[in-house]
């Protein structure tokens, strides 16, 4: 028997993966989690026959959040933390999203990095429910059949990953599971995506980490990463089976050891878009914007070292590239204000070794035969304004080099971007103390305020999460065919100009992490209108809005839990309603 029968024969009950549907007419027949909010009123309850299901009090949603950050608050690690709030999310979804927005800054580093690194780390080890979609390799040839077993009629993006380089900690296979799921709920939080139609997808192609071959409770298939000839078929396979069941859906390519192949292939035929390369190039140019322009320092004048040449560093020089471009200089003017380097030190055209192809544009051509391998020496040649880490190498910005930045300049750009927090390239206190409070600072994964001197420092979290919310919301709202690079860039253009007067005052870097979701609005607009420019928006009736109009429009199509119970209540009450005067 072929897989294909397989799968269309093996049609059972759907999983229990739930769903914002209702018993209400024309919503569905199956009870959802809304249904079980202990905030409906007694009449919702015996007309959705939930009365007596769940305890009898109608509660305010501040009693259920006093509850829930009680409960939070007695596990007692990182993990049982992350373990609480992934089981409130599927079992309580709209209470969870509350409770999110409501406290974006606490629970963001739980749901999130740095937290999701461990929960990816030890995933087959703590896992407990179904929370996406598994495709492996042993599917070739079925994926759609497969693809038809995800329970939801639609889908509107989905965040896919081969789990191939989780964070900074390297080849985690299935495990990487938590990075779609994370990113995804924060789709939600941030960008009011609604949480039923978003898929998280984790590839199984096999894995380099034979650690994972040798553990008996990995979940994933214990063979070798395929080769990249394999990866392409699959992939095509893959873009044209998801774009077949769903056709308007986003696909966001995230954490893939080398990304750069599936990108160029399909940025002008699917609509997706890579958040490690893109993604996080927007959110570093906001802030870069943001940074150069408080120090004073033009353009021309800025020079930056980057510690990692992978995709989230090239990522990012390229999307720094295109500003300088725009403030005069010419590409290779602006090219030539990037060092690199990555395991065997400066990378320079005449090193010696075969480069990857992606390293080639910024190799240095200038460096008259000399080869630099240490990260001081490479700060005494270049003397950088800028110094970029994207490295995965927790601590490396170590005492004598953030010293020297700040013999160097009176206010050193410095961005630890590797996460998570123990592969951060410094601490923030580090950077503050060895800087003596001048550093100009954002990191990947969020760090805690810092007393230096008697002055309390705040860090900046130069997270790609202040982008992708928006650039999938805008593309989704746009219904936009591709992805251009000019919705790219808007996002951090937008981004850059989100900072309110508190804010800038404070000469902040990134918006409170606390108003994301007011920045995602901005966000959003931004990657619409760039869709518009470019002509590959078709949700045409909006062309013409105002931009107050605009984000009016957006705030409404945002997924709100607390509209969920309110229209809920309404509908239900409505509909009792007309059955009474009907009689
Ligand atoms: N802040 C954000 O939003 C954000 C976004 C994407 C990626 N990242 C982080 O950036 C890091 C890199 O991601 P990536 O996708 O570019 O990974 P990658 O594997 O593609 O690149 C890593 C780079 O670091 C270099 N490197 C590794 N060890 C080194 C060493 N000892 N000395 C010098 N260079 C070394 C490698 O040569 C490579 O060029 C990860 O930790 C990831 O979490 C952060
Ligand atoms: O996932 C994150 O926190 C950011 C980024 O995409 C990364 O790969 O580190
Ligand atoms: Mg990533």
């Amino acid at each position: 028997m072929s897989s294909t029968t397989k799968f269309a024969s093996e049609s059972g009950p759907a999983p229990s993966v739930k769903h914002t549907q209702s018993f209400l007419p024309g919503r569905g027949a199956a009870p959802s989690s809304s249904d079980y909010d202990t905030s409906l009123s007694v009449e919702v309850r015996k007309y959705l026959r939930t009365y007596g299901l769940t305890p009898p009090n109608v509660e305010s949603f501040e009693v259920q959040a006093e509850r829930c950050l009680k409960q939070l608050e007695q596990k007692a690690t990182a993990i049982d933390k992350y373990l609480y709030l992934s089981n409130l999310r599927n079992n309580h979804t709209d209470l969870f999203y509350r409770l999110a927005m409501d406290h974006m800054k606490e629970l963001t580093p739980l749901v999130y990095t740095p937290v999701v690194g461990e929960a990816c780390i030890r995933w087959s080890e703590i896992y407990q429910q179904p929370e996406g979609l598994y495709l492996s390799y042993a599917d070739k040839g079925n994926l759609a059949s497969v693809i038809q077993n995800w329970p939801a009629q639609n889908v509107e993006i989905t965040v896919v990953t081969d789990g191939s380089r989780i964070l900074g900690l390297g080849d985690l296979g299935i495990n990487g599971m938590g990075i779609p799921v994370g990113k995804l709920a924060l789709y939600t939080a941030c960008a009011g995506i609604r949480p039923d139609l978003t898929l998280p997808l984790t590839l199984d192609l096999g894995t380099n980490n034979e650690a994972l071959w040798e553990d008996p409770l990995y979940m994933g298939s214990k063979r070798p990463k395929i080769s990249c000839e394999e990866e392409r078929e699959f992939m095509d396979e893959l873009m044209a089976a998801l774009t077949q069941r769903w056709p308007g859906i986003v696909i966001q390519f995230e954490d893939f050891k080398n990304p750069f192949p599936s990108l160029e292939r399909y940025r002008n035929t699917y609509t997706c878009f890579n958040d490690d390369i893109q993604g996080t190039g927007a959110v570093i140019l906001a802030g870069v914007i943001n940074a150069v322009k408080n120090s004073g320092i033009p353009v021309k004048d800025q020079r930056a070292v980057f510690y990692g040449a992978g995709s989230a560093g090239v990522g990012v020089a390229k999307q720094i590239v295109e500003w300088f471009v725009k403030e005069g200089l010419t590409e290779d003017e602006a090219r030539k204000c990037f060092w690199f380097v990555d395991t065997k030190g400066l990378i320079t055209l005449d090193r010696g070794d075969k480069l990857a192809d992606h390293k080639v544009y910024f190799a240095r051509d200038d460096n008259n035969g000399k080869q630099i391998k240490e990260l001081i020496d490479i700060i005494d040649e270049v003397k950088p304004t800028i110094l970029m880490g994207l490295s995965t190498i927790g601590g490396v910005f170590d005492k004598q080099v953030l010293n020297r930045m700040a013999e160097l300049n009176k206010h050193p750009i410095i961005f630890p971007l590797s996460n998570p927090s123990a592969n951060s390239e410094c601490t923030f206190a580090d950077a503050i103390k060895y800087t003596e409070g001048r550093a100009v600072f954002a990191s990947g994964s969020p760090f805690q305020p810092t007393m230096y001197q008697g002055v309390l420092y705040h860090a900046g979290q130069g997270n790609n999460m202040y982008v992708f919310p928006g650039i999938g919301m805008g593309t989704i709202l746009s219904k936009a065919v591709i992805v251009t690079q000019n919705m790219i860039y808007a996002s951090a253009t937008s981004l850059s100009t989100a900072l309110n007067e508190d804010e800038k005052k404070k000469g902040l870097l990134y918006p409170d992490v606390s108003r994301i979701r007011e920045v995602s609005v901005i966000v959003t607009r931004g990657v619409i209108r760039a869709a518009q420019k470019d002509g590959v928006d078709r949700e045409i009736t909006i062309r013409e809005f105002t931009d107050e109009q605009l984000d009016e429009w957006i705030r409404q199509r945002m997924y709100d839990p607390r509209k969920v119970h309110d229209s809920l209540e309404k509908e239900v009450k409505g509909l009792l309603q007309n059955a009474v005067s009907r009689q």
